[in-house]
């Protein structure tokens, strides 16, 4: 049987005439190109299906549209590209077209003392779509960090100082003594609590840009200040503790942070956050959003 003689249940015409505004398919194993890394992604890749009497798209059009996407780093254009080999693939059938791109990027990020340095995994993902407002990507990311709270640091604090006050009524204070005191945990018989968190991003990104995956990541890490790590020795875990304590947090001082950071940034059009801060003292969390020139 040759090609011409099967069956082609896709060019037929449907028995309901309904367009549809999303067909294609989700999950394609697909390597890509982000950070310089090549990534196993899982990509959803679609089109609208506009003519109503048409019973099918076509999938292996979309399927093989995708082969370009692990030749070169992964940028607006590139999704572009894609985006318009699904349309012309489709004439007469689909006016939009959507790609979403998911994955994991390993990056290697240094310990804060010691000259070690570990793997550190970042979910992202792209999603494009071409329609009839015109081309628009943007990068989503998730990314965990430490926060200690500012509220329980200054109880505890108070508590220490309560301590303090009991064990040294004598305004002759024994500097030795006092040495100790400090070094004790009867002396600082409170500490503050933190938690992971995690911060969200849905970055909207100019049309050729290259998918900025690493500055996001350098952006939010120096802003927050207290990214959670990788290696870590004891010099290291000292360090982290110092910057933990110069860096008291509520959820909303992180959101403004991100906030204030990524609006300075010209590589952006606009973008959406959302700060999530695991609470160590009860069950629920402690969450925060902002966005800037974004509308869903
Ligand atoms: N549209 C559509 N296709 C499906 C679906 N499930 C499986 N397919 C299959 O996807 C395969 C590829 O479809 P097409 O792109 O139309 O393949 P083709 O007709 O060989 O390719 P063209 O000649 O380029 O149209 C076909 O064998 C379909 O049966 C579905 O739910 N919808």
């Amino acid at each position: 049987m040759n090609a011409l003689s099967l069956p082609d249940i896709a060019a037929q015409t449907s028995t309901f005439e309904l367009p549809l505004d999303w067909v294609g398919m989700c999950g394609i194993a697909q390597p890509v190109v982000l950070a310089g890394q090549r990534i196993a992604t899982q990509v959803d890749a679609g089109v609208s299906l506009d003519d109503a009497s048409a019973r099918g798209i076509h999938m292996s059009r979309l399927y093989l549209a995708l082969e370009e996407l692990e030749r070169e780093e992964l940028s607006g254009a590139l999704l572009r590209r894609a985006l318009a080999r699904f349309l012309d693939s489709h004439q007469g059938l689909s006016a939009s077209a959507s790609l979403s791109v998911r994955g994991e990027a390993l990056l290697q990020r240094p310990a804060l003392v010691s000259p070690l340095a570990g793997w550190k995994a970042y979910p992202f993902e792209v999603r494009a779509r071409q329609d009839r407002w015109g081309f628009h990507v943007e990068l989503q990311l998730q990314l965990a960090y430490s926060s200690t709270c500012p509220c329980s640091a200054a109880l505890a604090r108070q508590l220490i100082q309560q301590r303090f006050a009991e064990d040294f009524p004598d305004q002759h204070l024994p500097r030795e003594q006092v040495l100790a005191w400090l070094g004790n945990s009867q002396g600082i018989v409170a500490t503050p609590h933190s938690q992971r968190s995690t911060a969200t991003f849905w970055v909207r990104l100019g049309a050729r840009e290259t998918i900025p995956l690493l500055r996001l990541v350098d952006l939010a890490e120096q802003s927050l200040g207290t990214a959670v790590q990788t290696a870590v020795k004891r010099s290291d875990e000292q360090a982290f503790a110092l910057a933990n304590g110069q860096n008291l947090m509520f959820c909303e001082d992180a959101a403004r942070r991100l906030g204030s950071a990524l609006q300075k940034q010209d590589w952006l059009e606009g973008f959406r956050l959302r700060v999530v801060h695991a609470e160590s003292p009860h069950a629920h969390d402690a969450v925060a959003e902002y966005a800037w020139r974004y509308r869903t």
